[in-house]
């Protein structure tokens, strides 16, 4: 629970729950927990089964709330919804809205947990939308157990739009805020990537259904979906906002919003070991930013890497060539890149490593070189063996006779294609490793390019990766190196 201290000010999983107390209370929770070493009463977090009980039990004791989790859907993690409900009360009050609130939850998910939580804790009038009508059903199902349907209304969603169907069909509703927990992952592949051997194991079970993890364009087009349809009504919604799980699409996310001069702030929930953040806009006439400033867990100020791209040979000096430069080095490493923005003096790449292709790059070419001469003798042995075939028509005589023949070539210095050295060994390893390192991100960063003083800059910034800050320093370091 590293980062419990930096929840929400009134988070009660601030302090973690008793277990001891909650399998005394609970007699399905008693049976998943277990008794470490040093007689600490703990559960499975691995496991789907013991996070599914581990939520229902602290819905009924802190909420008062019987709630059914599919055991193919998401486990709601409860402090980080608390977190996510407790940020909109802020925003209310700092908008100075008290009473009769009504609010809109997309994408509700089998639990509507947001909903459940918000009417329970606040009274809050909450209408939930669904495009998976099973999660629909279920989500109905929880709300007459618990015999909120006053206050809790769902809706299904058929159509490609996240709000605009709503308007289209009464155009004067509406609502003090929407809230959205979206799907994050763009692809199946991006999420089992995410998943991968390569990355440190999760400390907590998976849980959810594709449905409720996979939009297409991911998270970020998702919500740059939300953002264009926000324009519409903007008189409908008097806050918008969104929870956002990259930190890298946060920082897109605002741009968009900068660029378009739409007020809005930001926040971290910080809750575990996960961290996700919180976006708020408005087309109203509310600083949000001076109402509530980004609540950002305190950390170290860490200043941001820049070198000086010096000028090339036979090339302008400027921000287009220098960033082509860049590219081309990219290509070369094989590294997949996005220009995700160019504005004035900045262009920024996003880049994604998924091997690394740009350490001990002589020893490389060395066995790259010794796999051609490889590949050159065993030709020489298939013609070898093709020719002495058709002359003895005995696949074993020709067999040995070109086994000689390498041995000759061997002795004619062409051996090293057969000798195996330590290096060898350790190149064959990394190979090995590096086709381990496919299933993975090694490197993802963000470089800048920009212009300052008549100067072209390179800033980077990692983003994540399981070689970490060292393996950008070292995709740099080849950028320099190359840069001719
Ligand atoms: C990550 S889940 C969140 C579920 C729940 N709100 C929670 O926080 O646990 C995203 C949900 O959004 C739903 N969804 C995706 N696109 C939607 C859309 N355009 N309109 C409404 N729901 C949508 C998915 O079916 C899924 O249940």
């Amino acid at each position: 629970m590293a980062m419990n201290r930096f929840m929400h000010p009134r988070n009660i999983y601030k302090t973690p729950p008793d277990f001891i107390q909650l399998a005394k209370d609970f007699s399905e929770f008693s049976k998943i927990t277990k008794t470490d070493v040093t007689g600490k009463v703990t559960i499975d977090f691995k496991d789907p089964q013991s996070l599914r009980v581990l939520t229902k039990c602290l819905l009924k004791k802190d909420f008062n709330l019987d709630v059914e989790i599919p055991s193919d859907r998401l486990v709601p993690t409860l402090p980080l919804r608390l977190n996510y409900i407790l940020w909109i009360e802020d925003i209310l009050a700092a908008v100075e809205i008290f009473t009769d609130v009504k609010g809109l939850d997309i994408g509700t998910g089998a639990c509507a947990i947001y909903p459940l939580l918000a009417a329970v804790k606040n009274q809050w009038l909450m209408y939930g939308t669904e495009t998976d009508a099973n999660s629909l059903k279920v989500a109905q199902e929880n709300i007459q157990k618990n015999n909120l349907q006053d206050l809790i209304k769902l809706k299904v969603n058929t159509t490609s739009s996240i709000i605009d169907y709503l308007f289209t069909e009464n155009e004067t509703i509406y609502y003090d805020f929407c809230m959205c927990n979206p799907p994050f992952y763009s692809t199946m592949m991006e999420l089992w990537e995410s998943r991968s051997p390569a990355r440190p194991p999760p400390k907590n079970g998976f849980t959810g259904s594709p449905q409720e993890l996979i939009t297409e364009g991911g998270e970020l087009e998702f919500c740059r979906k939300l953002i264009a349809e926000s324009k519409k009504y903007c008189y409908n919604i008097l806050i918008f906002t969104s929870m956002i799980g990259h930190k890298f699409n946060l920082a897109q996310l605002i741009d968009d919003l900068k660029s378009d001069n739409i007020n809005y702030t930001h926040t971290e929930f910080c809750q575990g070991r996960v961290t996700r953040w919180g976006l708020a806009w408005t087309f109203h006439d509310y600083d949000l930013l001076q109402l509530l400033p980004p609540r950002d867990k305190p950390r170290k100020k860490i200043q941001p890497l820049v070198f000086l791209l010096p000028e090339l040979p036979n090339c302008t000096y400027d921000l287009a060539s220098a960033s082509n430069k860049v590219k081309t080095i990219l290509d070369r490493l094989g590294i997949a890149y996005e220009v995700v923005e160019k504005r004035g003096n900045t262009i920024k790449i996003d880049m994604v490593a998924k091997v690394n292709t740009w350490s001990n790059q002589r020893r490389k070419r060395r066995q790259e070189k010794r796999m051609q001469e490889e590949t050159d003798v065993k030709k020489m042995k298939s013609n070898n063996l093709e020719l002495n075939d058709i002359k003895n028509g005995s696949f074993e005589i020709t067999e040995n006779t070109s086994s000689q023949h390498v041995q000759s070539n061997a002795e004619l210095g062409v051996n090293k294609v057969i000798e195996k050295n330590d290096e060898d060994s350790n190149a064959v390893r990394s190979t090995e490793s590096e086709q381990e390192g496919l299933l993975g991100i090694q490197v993802r960063a963000v470089l800048k390019i920009f212009k300052k003083d008549n100067e072209i800059l390179l800033e980077t910034e990692f983003i994540n990766g399981t070689l970490g800050k060292e393996g950008l320093h070292q995709i740099v370091q080849f950028i320099k190196n190359n840069w001719k």
